[in-house]
This record gives C-alpha cells, sequence and structure tokens, in this order.
C-alpha cells in the first residue's frame, strides 16, 4: 500500500472533487459519517461523555460533523472549538452554522481560557490539526494538547494526532496528542511507522474515504507500507520437476571462538528459508558445533583456529552472507575486503561485516551492486554518521543506496528496506524479537532467498516481511519474553504456510 505525503493527499482531495463532481463540504460529510459509523459500531449508544476537540481548518470541520452526528444519535457530547487562527476554513464555517441550527454551542477555547476538565472515563475527539499542521502550535494550543495527554482518557484522533506533522518529526514532541487510536482517512502516513514520530500512534485504522483511485493508483510515492497483498506476489513457487540445484547454494561466512551460534543461527534460518545447499564457513574452532547442530549443512573451515584469516571456496556459490559473529580483527577485516574485492555476484552483509566496513571505508566501494546491508541502528549509524532525526536518516539512506547501488535494511520496529530513493516500511514483527539472534536469523533468510533467484530487493522486502510473520506465530504461542531467534527459525514454516493461506471461504448458507 502506498504512503502519500500531505501534498499528495491535498491532491488526491482535490482530484476527488474534480472526477466525481462533489463539493468539498460533501467530502468532509462523507469523512466524517466514517468516522461516525466506526465510533456507532463500537460504542451502541453507550452512556458516556464524548469531548470533542476541534481546530478552525478542515480537520476541525471534520470533527463539527462527527459532533452533529453523534448529538442526532443521542450521544452525550461537548465540544470546544481550539480558536488557534482567525483563518476559519470555509467548510469549518459551514459546519459551526450547521450545529448552531442544531442547538449545540461549542466552548470557544483561546489563550486566556481556562483548560477545561477531562476525566479519565471520558473519550476524547481529537480534531485540532489534520494534515494541514505546517508550524509548532503556540504555547496555550500545546499546554491544551498536553493536558489532554495527561487525562487518562481514551483519545482518538481524527486522521493523525494533532501536533503530530504528516512528512517530519515535531518541532516539539510535547505539543503533540499522544493518541489511544488514530482514525485516519484513505492511506496510511510514514510517521505511524517511525520510531521517533511512531509513539504517538498506539494504534491506527484506515478509513476509506472514495479518494479519487485512478490519482492513488497512477501517482508513484516514495514509501509504500508492505503487507500480505504486497509480499505474496514476490513469491517464487517451487516447481514440480525441480531439484536442490535449482534453490542455489548459500555459503554463510562468520563466527569466531565463542560466537560459533551466530553462523549456526543463520545458515539455520538459510536452509530453512529454501535455499537448496548451504555451507557455512567458519574458524576451526566452528566445525564441530555446526556439524553436530546442523546435519543438513555442509562446513567449510579457514585455516585460522579463532578467527576468519581467509576466506575462499572450492566452488562458486550463489549467494554469500557473511558477518555475523565474525568480529573486526585486521586479519579478518583483511580476508573480508579481499572477498569484497572477488565477488561479483550481490552478497548480504551484516552485525561485524558492517562494523568492519565502517571501520574501512575505502571498502565500500569494493562492495558488489545490489548487496543487501542490514544494519541495526548502531551499526546504521557507524556507516552513514549519526543524524538529528528519522527524516535524515532515511535521506542519508537512501543517499548511501543510491552511491553504492545497495539494499539498506534499517531494521527496527517497522524494518525499512530502502533501494535508492524508495522505502519499504515492514507491518510484521514484535518488540519479542529484539533478541539474541534475531538479526543473524534475517540474515540468513535473506541470503536462503536469494539463493533461490529472488531479487536483492524481493529477498529484503520478502525476508523483512518472513522474519516479522515467523516472529509473531512464536510470540503467539509463548509470549515476547521466552521468543529466542531459533523459534523464529522453527515457525519460518509456518510463516510460509500463513502467506500462502487461502482465505477462507464464505460460510454456505442453509437453503
Ligand atoms: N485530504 C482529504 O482528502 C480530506 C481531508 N479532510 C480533513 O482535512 C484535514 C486537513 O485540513 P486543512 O488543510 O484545513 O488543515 P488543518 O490540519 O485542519 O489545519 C488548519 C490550518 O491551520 C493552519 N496551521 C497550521 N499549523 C498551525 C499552527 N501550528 N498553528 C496555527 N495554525 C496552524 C494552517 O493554515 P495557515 O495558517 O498556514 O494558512 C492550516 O491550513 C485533514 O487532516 C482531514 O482531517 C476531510 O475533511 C475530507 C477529505
Ligand atoms: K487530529
Amino acid at each position: 500500500m502506498k504512503i502519500f505525503s500531505a501534498s499528495q493527499i491535498q491532491d488526491a482531495d482535490k482530484s476527488t472533487i474534480q472526477k466525481q463532481q462533489i463539493s468539498s463540504e460533501e467530502l468532509m460529510e462523507r469523512a466524517a459519517t466514517k468516522l461516525f459509523e466506526w465510533i456507532h459500531a463500537r460504542l451502541r449508544g453507550t452512556r458516556v461523555t464524548l469531548k470533542l476537540f476541534c481546530g478552525i481548518g478542515n480537520n476541525g470541520g471534520d470533527g463539527l460533523v462527527l459532533a452533529r452526528l453523534l448529538h442526532e444519535h443521542g450521544y452525550t457530547i461537548q465540544v470546544y472549538v481550539v480558536n488557534f487562527s482567525e483563518k476559519r476554513s470555509k467548510d469549518f464555517l459551514l459546519n459551526l452554522e450547521r450545529l448552531k441550527s442544531a442547538k449545540l454551542w461549542p466552548d470557544f477555547l483561546n489563550n486566556e481560557s481556562e483548560l477545561p476538565p477531562i476525566s479519565p472515563d471520558d473519550i476524547v475527539i481529537d480534531a485540532i490539526f489534520g494534515i494541514g499542521l505546517n508550524r509548532a502550535p503556540n504555547t496555550w494550543v500545546g499546554n491544551l494538547i498536553m493536558h489532554i495527554n495527561n487525562s487518562r482518557a481514551f483519545v482518538l484522533s481524527v486522521d493523525i494526532p494533532s501536533g503530530l506533522p504528516t512528512d517530519k518529526c515535531p518541532w516539539n514532541p510535547d505539543y503533540a496528542i499522544r493518541a489511544s487510536y488514530v482514525l485516519t482517512f484513505q492511506v496510511p502516513k510514514l510517521v505511524f511507522f517511525l520510531p521517533e514520530t511512531g509513539v504517538f500512534v498506539n494504534q491506527w485504522e484506515l478509513l476509506d474515504i472514495g479518494l479519487d483511485p485512478e490519482y492513488l493508483q497512477t501517482t508513484e510515492t516514495e514509501f509504500e507500507l508492505i503487507g500480505r497483498p504486497e509480499v505474496l506476489p514476490l513469491y517464487r513457487p517451487r516447481l514440480k520437476f525441480s531439484h536442490k540445484g535449482n534453490y542455489g547454494h548459500a555459503i554463510i561466512v562468520g563466527g569466531s571462538y565463542g560466537k560459533i551460534g551466530a553462523v549456526q543461527l543463520a545458515s539455520d534460518a538459510c536452509l530453512s528459508s529454501g535455499s537448496g545447499l548451504v555451507t557455512a564457513f567458519v574458524p576451526l574452532c566452528g566445525y564441530q558445533a555446526i556439524q553436530t547442530a546442523l546435519p543438513e549443512v555442509m562446513v567449510l573451515t579457514d585455516g585460522g583456529e579463532k578467527i576468519i584469516s581467509k576466506i575462499s571456496f572450492p566452488f562458486e556459490p550463489t549467494v554469500v552472507g557473511i558477518g555475523m559473529g565474525i568480529g573486526v580483527d585486521k586479519i579478518t577485516a583483511n580476508a573480508f575486503g579481499a572477498l569484497l574485492k572477488s565477488m561479483e555476484k550481490p552478497m548480504v552483509i551484516d552485525a561485524d561485516g558492517l562494523n568492519i566496513l565502517a571501520k574501512h571505508p575505502k571498502m565500500l566501494k569494493d562492495i558488489p551492486e545490489l548487496s543487501v546491508l542490514t544494519p541495526h541502528p548502531k551499526e546504521l549509524e557507524r556507516l552513514v554518521g549519526n543524524w538529528s532525526d528519522d527524516f535524515e536518516k532515511l535521506s542519508k539512506v537512501k543517499a548511501f543506496s543510491t552511491h553504492y547501488n545497495v539494499v539498506v535494511v534499517i531494521k527496527g520496529a517497522h524494518t525499512i528496506t530502502v533501494y535508492k530513493d524508495k522505502g519499504f516500511v515492514n507491518t510484521t514483527g514484535n518488540p519479542g524479537m529484539a533478541t539474541a539472534g534475531s538479526g543473524d536469523v534475517l540474515t540468513g533468510m535473506i541470503t536462503g532467498l536469494m539463493a533461490q533467484g529472488y531479487t536483492s530487493l524481493h529477498a529484503a522486502i520478502f525476508g523483512v516481511y518472513l522474519h516479522g510473520l515467523a516472529g509473531d506465530i512464536g510470540v503467539s504461542e509463548m509470549g515476547y519474553e521466552a521468543l529466542k531467534a531459533s523459534t523464529i527459525i522453527s515457525n519460518i514454516g509456518n510463516a510460509f504456510m500463513e502467506l500462502l493461506r487461502q482465505p477462507e471461504a464464505e460460510p454456505q448458507e442453509e437453503n
């Protein structure tokens, strides 16, 4: 699903009004009716007070329409107009008049008003600012936002939490609503998924308001949200008359004394993701451990006892995944650098492989094109330098990806795969996966997919999704804390099956 910028959503709005020959006021009515239906379906007339805080633009206008509909259906409501500007929008004013005609008199709040009482049992509807926010809220509006945040009431934000801009980090994080739930119109917003801005959104849901489908389909976006519908077409089915040679031979290179387990996890994950053959390349000390733990995996050893000192293979692998547990010793770094120079096919580089690159930036130019790099935030910082906020991080990664022609997987709660100017935001995964070895498993999975012929970008997008799904299945069986990297591996098969599951047929009515 595409993630549109604020200005693209405004264009979609205009295009809808023009093509569907409806007025902006009708579009507002349509949007607010969707809000109302969502709330009414859940509250079903429950006796609870809804406090609606409405700005003076179209987000506020949505709030006013919602207030009218709630009132018409007998809900107890209190409407506050947050009068932050004299520039009221046309549709706000129209709906203010309609509210008054329905004998509803909002309280007008300004910089001299007392903060209104909000009980933890109230439901707050936050319609102060929408996607039109373009500067920091001023102090009294900020104080009101903090008051709402401190109220412990359930806060339902209309379109986007007020104070949170659509395409950047908030000027003042205290002046942004921390929404319990966001009902967002038509398309998800990028800020819902970034570490610094996602904290303002506990849960979110899309409301389809029928924006111009042609505009939405034909407009290119910088980011895309990756869910099942996006991943399913990337799947490469296995053929009946195929053999293991059709699915590639991956080599996983890594490990050092005390860190052989990382290679074991990556190799196991690589095989479990469908690679035809997997060979682990480890220092001598890892030989027995891997041979014992993974009978299906072949093992090649380096001459070094405890660390990798020279990397060479007696055959040409389909793909190499490298870096987990490998350490950053100078000898290993030299071996790694020599391998980069000799390789032409895309590789997967993780963990200490990335740390070696950060320590020896001259090696960057030798990374084979279309390789996949899988840094966690600290490794990424070592690679691209620090950033002032999540948006600068994204633009630095895009520049890095373009410069070196590599795919970068920014690991996090919503892992983002970046290739050149485009970012793919993952939707699976959970906090239980923040555990030792989880990254080694991901590297193994991406390597295993590339071995089978998935392109680098598809392997990264697909692998990240499947890894998260395997973790989600694991958590559903054992909870967050007990989830281990090996649990993720043992659920890779279930994740494939869940992905490929046919949607359940509608129950047939009996005659
Ligand atoms: N897209 C769609 O298809 C549909 C959208 N709809 C709804 O419209 C919403 C967008 O509405 P909107 O454009 O009127 O902007 P909104 O967020 O209400 O702000 C109002 C104005 O405030 C101003 N302003 C900005 N920052 C400020 C600040 N810090 N302090 C003070 N003032 C500030 C700024 O005006 P300025 O002063 O810069 O000229 C801005 O224009 C959208 O989120 C959704 O809820 C639906 O109704 C139907 C379909
Ligand atoms: K809002």
